[in-house]
């Protein structure tokens, strides 16, 4: 098992209405490193019944938890959060184990994730509403905000911790409960999570987290009345699947779905600090991210400047087990993360596109693979149209701005999109032109627990981190007070 500090932060039971338990049949499902293959331990593969269990004690617990001044709701956050940075180096050595990831990466994540839950203690007491002037002199106009109620949250193996708190906190500041469904892939760093939840102060039932069958727990979230709001984080695939699920009971839902981000270098960047952007937008989580670029789109005139200092800097990426110290790459997250590598390089290949370095998968064998650039790739190819979430870059030219926004635009995802330039009208036109929840300037990093995160068209709807993040669980109620003439 692991080493950690605290052992009793890996737990192999489902955190149910405030009870660590087996599935009721006894049934497991193993959790492997994606690094070395091994089995780590395992987790109850619960089902519906265990659900509808945890939906209806979060029930209970929600209606007392609203009641619960803004003030304390907030300082019950504030000591999770410090709970998350005192046991950082355990819960990133969790993350890293079932995940995949360089350990500095992983602990990078949980900075990352309690940052959402410091964010959203203070955001709890800034809940307002507001008075509006009525159009009789004899009544008054409120509108007050409300907690949504019962929530459900199902999230994904790449930032397993990161995505929940991103969740969790919003939820928990409002004055609901949460029901969780991590991915089978990563559920230590969800159950560790509700470890600390716990200690926090949670109270019983509030919080629950079941590990199992993604469609037998989805589909009681889905089905169940009481559940009033679902948030989803993964592919749209699943993402239209709960919509669909969802539509019987008019739940609210937010969405963090996939992705294909363009990462366009004008002639007038600083090609140094393009650079710099696309290695952490593309490689970052070994290129395992919604927000990753996914196209590189590179004006003529310093296409070759750039593309060389692009090759250099990722044939100096070091891959291997996210462990040991100095690697930058990790694993991908399983078989089928490199069997869909293969295919977008492949068919890059098979269409025109050389490869410039990497191509294959890494010596070390298992899910490694080499950290890839393309050149020469054209709209016609997977890696125009699919989100490839690896470490594949392919670097199209353009000549001019109408062209490549019209390049980027053509998806039928809206998440990301990067550019580089020094013009400050362009950066004001292209920002405004792009079809996407996120723009970034000069940076291909962008997340943070301060901004709202979320996409447009198929990338899903809501927003997530910011004030925004906390009305995805709010609701605005009007109320008439009338009769107070004298
Ligand atoms: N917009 C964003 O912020 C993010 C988007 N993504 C997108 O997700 C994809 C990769 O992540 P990945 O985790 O594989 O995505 P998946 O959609 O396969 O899985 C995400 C979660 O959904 C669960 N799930 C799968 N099928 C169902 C179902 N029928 N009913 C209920 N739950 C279900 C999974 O459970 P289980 O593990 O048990 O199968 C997991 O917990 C990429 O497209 C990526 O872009 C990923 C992360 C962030
Ligand atoms: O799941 C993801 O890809 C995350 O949203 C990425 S980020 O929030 O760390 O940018």
């Amino acid at each position: 098992m692991l080493n950690l500090k605290d052992p009793s932060l890996l737990r192999q039971q489902a955190f149910i209405a405030g009870v660590w338990t087996d599935a009721d049949d006894g049934k497991t499902l193993d959790v492997t490193n994606p690094a070395t293959g091994e089995t780590l331990g395992t987790v109850p593969l619960c089902s519906a019944a265990e659900t509808e269990r945890a939906i209806a004690a979060a029930d209970v617990a929600q209606r007392a938890w609203a009641k619960v001044p803004a003030k304390e709701r907030g300082a019950v956050l504030r000591k999770l959060f410090d709970l998350m940075l005192a046991n950082a180096d355990d819960l990133a050595l969790i993350l890293t184990s079932e995940q995949g990831k360089p350990l500095a990466e992983a602990r990078g994540e949980i900075i990352y994730a309690a940052s959402f839950i410091e964010w959203f203690a203070e955001e709890a007491r800034r809940i307002y509403g507001d008075v509006i002037p009525a159009p009789q002199g004899d009544r008054r106009i409120l509108a007050i905000k409300q907690p949504v109620g019962t929530t459900a949250a199902i999230t994904p193996w790449n930032f397993p911790t990161a995505m929940l708190t991103r969740k969790a906190g919003p939820a928990l500041a409002a004055g609901c409960s949460m029901v969780v469904k991590p991915a089978s892939q990563t559920p230590y760093s969800a159950l560790a999570f509700a470890v600390l939840a716990e200690r926090a102060g949670v109270p019983k039932g509030l919080l629950s987290v079941l590990t199992g069958s993604a469609s037998q727990i989805g589909g009681e979230m889905t089905r169940n009345p009481l559940v009033r709001k679902l948030t989803f984080t993964g592919s749209t695939e699943v993402g239209r699947t709960l919509m669909r699920q969802s539509a019987d009971t008019i739940k609210k839902l937010s969405l963090e779905l996939g992705g294909n981000a363009p990462f366009i270098v004008f002639d007038d960047a600083d090609l140094d600090a393009a650079v710099e952007g696309a290695m952490i937008s593309k490689f970052r989580n070994t290129g395992q991210t919604c927000v990753c670029a996914n196209r590189l789109y590179v004006q003529r005139g310093v296409l070759k400047a750039f593309s060389d200092k692009l090759v250099a800097r990722v044939k100096a990426l070091k891959v291997g087990n996210g462990l040991d110290a100095g690697i930058t790459q990790g694993p991908l997250i399983d078989a089928k993360a490199v069997a869909k590598i293969e295919e977008h390089i492949a068919d890059a290949r098979a269409k025109g596109g050389e490869v410039l370095t990497g191509g294959k998968p890494h010596a070390l064998g298992g899910l490694f693979f080499e950290p890839t650039v393309v050149s020469g790739a054209t709209s016609e190819m997977l890696v125009a149209v699919e989100e490839t979430f690896g470490p594949l870059a392919p670097l199209f030219p353009f000549d001019t701005e109408a062209e490549v926004i019209a390049l980027a635009n053509d998806t039928e995802f809206g998440l990301a999109a990067y550019f580089y330039s020094r013009d400050l009208g362009r950066a004001m036109r292209v920002s405004e032109q792009l079809e996407a929840g996120m723009v970034g300037v000069n940076t291909g990093l962008i997340s943070t627990a301060e901004a709202p995160f979320g996409g447009v068209k198929q990338s899903g709807l809501g927003r997530e981190g910011s004030k925004y993040g906390l009305e995805e669980f709010l609701e605005v109620k009007y109320v008439c007070l009338a009769g107070l003439a004298e």
